[in-house]
């Protein structure tokens, strides 16, 4: 096994649980000790990618664009990722993104639709940015069509393919078993997005770097959709003690998650019954703070609402559904 390379996204899987309010002094705060405790990689974007700021979706507090900036001054050796799903965010938003300082892109897509990525990653490639495919909702689909994807994204300039445990539905052992498949495949790095709905976000990206993951993501203490990410200070731990450490100061990191951004977070994200049922029924995390709302203004346990939808296979995109389950359960003409 070798050291992975690690991505932190606090300021963009992060910006789900802060409802996208991220100001630009949190944003440097956060960027700053990152930075400083050696992560390579930062993604800052709207949690719903460039473009995301939308009613659909939840207004940013900031413009994205001024958090990146914000985010590349500080910056001494890390480089600032943005996240882009084709349909939302356009080549418009990837270029200004590159010129407010984004180095690398990740494209995401859900894991069977790769073939609307193509032109974003020629794009770019065109504009010298490093480019990674983010294959959404991985454990939706067997290891054999994710290579067929992944493949696709490739073909287009792909530097490196994410299986991406969106609904934190997956065990271990399918974490292994797809990024194995992937490595096997590919010709190009693969990589590993954990969420931990099922409690097992940190096994999983050791499950996946066991079957020669090269990147892994994490979030200071597990700031994330759903019940978070891989905290990355405890990713970092575990990595030293594996002797994988790729450079990280794990002080920093835990001092980091502990007095940067745990008094910025107005909730501790962890598998509460409501991020179970979304690993368990394997829903979209970002699904979470909807529906809870939306039983909320319905009277309708959210965890009924997340099971129909995992029964309805609901994938991002596809919010304006939960509204409509859960007024189907008020009225009734569901079974509870
Ligand atoms: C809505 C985009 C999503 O948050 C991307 C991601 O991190 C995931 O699918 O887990
Ligand atoms: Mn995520």
């Amino acid at each position: 096994m070798k050291a992975p390379r690690i991505t932190d996204t606090s300021l963009r899987d992060g910006s789900h649980p802060m409802r996208h309010q991220f100001s630009s002094t949190q944003v440097q705060a956060v960027a700053l000790a990152l930075d400083e405790a050696g992560v390579p990689v930062i993604e800052v974007t709207h949690g719903d990618g460039l473009a995301g700021s939308s009613l659909q979706y939840g207004f940013s507090a900031t413009s994205e664009m001024e958090l990146i900036a914000a985010a590349r001054v500080v910056c001494r050796q890390a480089r600032i990722a943005v996240l882009l799903i084709p349909g939302i965010g356009t080549l418009k938003e990837l270029e200004q993104a590159q010129e407010c300082g984004a180095q690398i892109v990740r494209i995401a897509t859900q894991c069977t639709e790769a073939d609307i990525s193509q032109e974003h990653f020629e794009f770019a490639k065109k504009l010298g940015m490093e480019a990674v495919g983010f294959l959404m909702m991985a454990h939706m689909r067997s290891p054999e069509l994710l290579v067929q994807q992944a493949r696709i994204m490739e073909a287009a300039g792909a530097d490196c393919v994410y299986v991406v445990d969106s609904a934190g539905a997956m065990l271990p052992k399918d974490a292994h078993e797809r990024v194995k498949a992937l490595k096997e495949a590919l010709g190009i790095e693969v990589g590993f997005h954990a969420h931990n709905n099922l409690g097992v976000a940190i096994g999983n990206s050791l499950a996946a770097l066991e079957a020669g993951a090269d990147q892994l993501d994490g979030c200071l203490r597990g700031l994330g959709a759903g019940a978070g990410n891989a905290p990355t200070e405890l990713l970092a731990a575990v990595l030293d003690k594996m002797s994988l450490n790729p450079g990280l100061n794990i002080y920093k990191l835990m001092d980091a998650a502990e007095y940067v951004i745990a008094p910025m977070m107005p909730y501790q994200p962890l598998p509460s019954r409501d991020a179970i049922t979304i690993g368990y029924a394997g829903v979209y995390s970002t699904f979470l703070l909807h529906a809870q709302r939306a039983g909320e203004r319905y009277g309708i346990d959210p965890r009924i609402i997340l099971t129909e939808l995992g029964r309805r296979q609901a994938v991002a995109g596809q919010e304006d559904w939960i509204l409509d389950v859960a007024l189907e359960l008020a009225r009734g003409s569901l079974p509870t």
